[in-house]
C-alpha cells in the first residue's frame, strides 16, 4: 500500500549558478519560487494499479522522487507499506567500473537486501537479466538496454511491496519490455502494488485500476484511467485549436452511464452540435445492439453553428476498456465533403460491418475543419466520447473467433513433408 497525503514541494530557480553564492552572502533572494507539487494526496492497496499522467514538467517524476525517498516533500508525507523499488533513475548505484555480477550486490544492498537474501536470489537475477557472458562484463561495455535488463531484474527480485513503472522501461527492446509486462503482472497478482508512470495511453488504460492526471503541481482528474485518458487528450485538443472561440472540456460526472446525445462535448467549441446518433440495422430500424458480423449504419446529424469551409467528419468506436477498436474521418478517408453554413444540418452516414466480438461498445463522434498532415485540424469543432452504447452479440452459427475484430482471415493448408 502506498499513501501519499498533502504532498507539497517547491524548487528555488535561479538564473545563474553565481546567485545561490549573492544570496548567502548579500542575504537578498535571488531566485524565483517553482511549486513542482501541491497538495497531493491519494492511495494505492495492494493489488492495485495507479497510473499517473500528465504532460512533461506536470510533476510526475518529482512525485516518484518523494515517493521513493529520493526527494523529501516540504510538506506532507508518504506511507508505503514494505520496499518501493523501480527504474526510477536508470542503474542508480550502479558502478559502470564493476562487473554486472558484482553490480547486482551493490544495488541489491542499496534496496534493503541482506547478504543472505542477495545470495539466494543472485541466479534468479542472472537468468532474467538474460545478459549471457555479459554479466562478468563491466557495466562501461553495456548499452542502455543492457543496464536496463539488470536494474529491472534486481528490482524485481528485492521483494518490493510497490513497484514504480516509468519511462525507463520503453529504453528496453519489445522482447525485454513483455518480459517486464510479464513479471509485473505477476507481482500484481501477488498482491504488491504498482504505480504506472507513462505517456503511453493505451498501456496506461490497459494495465491501470485508477489513474491521476497531474498538470502543474497539481491532480486535476482522477478516476477511471478510461476517463482520466479522456481528460488528458481533451487537453491537447484544446491547445490545437486556432480559433477564437475557447474550447470547453467537460469532464462526464456519472462514469458509468453514457451521456446523453445532447450533452456538452467532450471538447470542441461547440460551434457544431450533434443533434441526433442512431444506430440502423440492416433492415433500417433504429437498434441498441446488432449481431456479429451483421451490417450496420451509424448516423449522425450535426447542426452548424457558423460557416465551416473544409469540413471532415469522425467516428470511432471503443471498447468497454475506453479502447480505440476503430476510427477514422473523411480527411483519412480521402473524401472531401461540402462546406457548411451557419444553421445547416448535415446527416452522415457510416456504413460499416460489425466484425466485433461480443461486448459492449460506444460511439465516439468528432467534427474538424480545415485539415492538415496525417489527419490533425486546425479547429476541432466537436469531439465527445461515449455519445451511444451499441451492444454486439455473437451469431452461435458465425464462424468463431476472438481477439477484437474478425480480420475474415484467408486460411491454405498443405502437407510438406
Ligand atoms: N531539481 C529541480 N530544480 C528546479 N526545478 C525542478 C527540479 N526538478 C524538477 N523541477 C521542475 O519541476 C517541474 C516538474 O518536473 P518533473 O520532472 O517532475 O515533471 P514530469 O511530469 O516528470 O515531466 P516529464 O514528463 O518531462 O518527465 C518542472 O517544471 C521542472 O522544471
Amino acid at each position: 500500500m502506498i499513501r501519499a497525503e498533502h504532498v507539497s514541494k517547491h524548487f528555488r530557480l535561479y538564473r545563474k549558478p553565481s546567485d545561490r553564492l549573492k544570496e548567502i552572502l548579500l542575504r537578498r533572494s535571488y531566485h524565483s519560487v517553482h511549486q513542482a507539487l501541491e497538495d497531493i494526496s491519494f492511495q494505492v492497496d495492494d493489488g492495485q494499479t495507479l497510473g499517473i499522467i500528465g504532460q512533461n514538467g506536470a510533476g510526475k517524476s518529482t512525485l516518484l522522487k518523494i515517493l521513493t525517498g529520493v526527494l523529501l516533500p516540504d510538506s506532507g508525507r508518504v506511507r508505503v507499506s514494505g520496499r518501493i523499488t523501480g527504474l526510477l533513475e536508470l542503474g542508480t548505484g550502479f558502478n559502470l567500473e564493476m562487473s554486472g555480477i558484482e553490480n547486482i550486490r551493490a544495488n541489491a544492498m542499496l534496496l534493503g537486501m541482506g547478504a543472505d537474501q542477495i545470495a539466494s536470489r543472485r541466479e534468479a537475477i542472472i537468468d532474467f537479466a538474460e545478459l549471457g557472458e555479459f554479466i562478468h562484463e563491466p557495466l562501461k561495455t553495456y548499452s542502455s538496454g543492457m543496464i536496463m535488463r539488470l536494474a529491472f531484474a534486481i528490482a524485481i527480485h528485492a521483494d518490493p511491496s510497490c513497484f514504480v513503472v516509468d519511462e525507463a522501461l520503453s529504453v528496453g527492446d519489445a522482447y525485454f519490455q513483455q518480459k517486464c509486462m510479464r513479471a509485473i503482472q505477476d507481482f500484481r497478482a501477488r498482491g504488491g502494488s504498482i504505480l504506472f508512470v507513462s505517456h503511453d495511453m493505451s498501456a496506461v488504460k490497459a494495465l491501470c485500476d485508477h489513474a491521476l492526471l497531474l498538470e502543474g503541481g497539481r491532480i486535476i482528474d482522477q478516476g477511471l484511467p478510461k476517463d482520466v485518458v479522456d481528460h488528458y487528450h481533451a487537453m491537447f485538443l484544446h491547445r490545437s485549436h486556432q480559433g477564437d472561440v475557447p474550447v470547453v472540456i467537460q469532464r462526464p460526472t456519472e462514469h458509468a452511464a453514457p451521456r446523453s446525445q445532447n450533452s456538452a462535448p467532450l471538447a470542441g467549441t461547440g460551434e457544431v452540435e450533434l443533434v441526433k446518433l442512431e444506430m440502423l440495422n440492416a433492415q433500417g430500424q433504429v437498434v441498441e445492439h446488432v449481431t456479429s458480423e451483421a451490417p450496420l449504419t451509424i448516423v449522425a446529424h450535426l447542426l452548424a453553428h457558423r460557416d465551416l469551409d473544409q469540413p471532415h467528419y469522425g467516428i470511432g468506436i471503443r471498447n468497454r476498456f475506453g479502447h480505440s477498436v476503430f476510427e477514422t474521418n473523411t480527411y483519412c478517408m480521402g473524401q472531401t465533403p461540402a462546406a457548411l453554413t451557419a444553421g445547416e444540418t448535415v446527416r452522415v452516414e457510416w456504413r460499416v460491418v460489425a466484425n466485433l466480438i461480443k461486448g459492449d461498445y460506444s460511439m465516439t463522434v468528432g467534427v474538424g475543419n480545415r485539415p492538415y498532415g496525417t489527419g490533425s485540424f486546425d479547429e476541432i469543432l466537436f469531439f465527445s466520447h461515449d455519445l451511444a452504447m451499441l451492444k454486439v452479440e455473437v451469431d452461435p452459427d458465425a464462424i468463431r473467433y476472438d481477439g477484437y475484430f474478425n480480420m475474415h482471415p484467408d486460411v491454405s493448408i498443405q502437407t510438406v513433408g
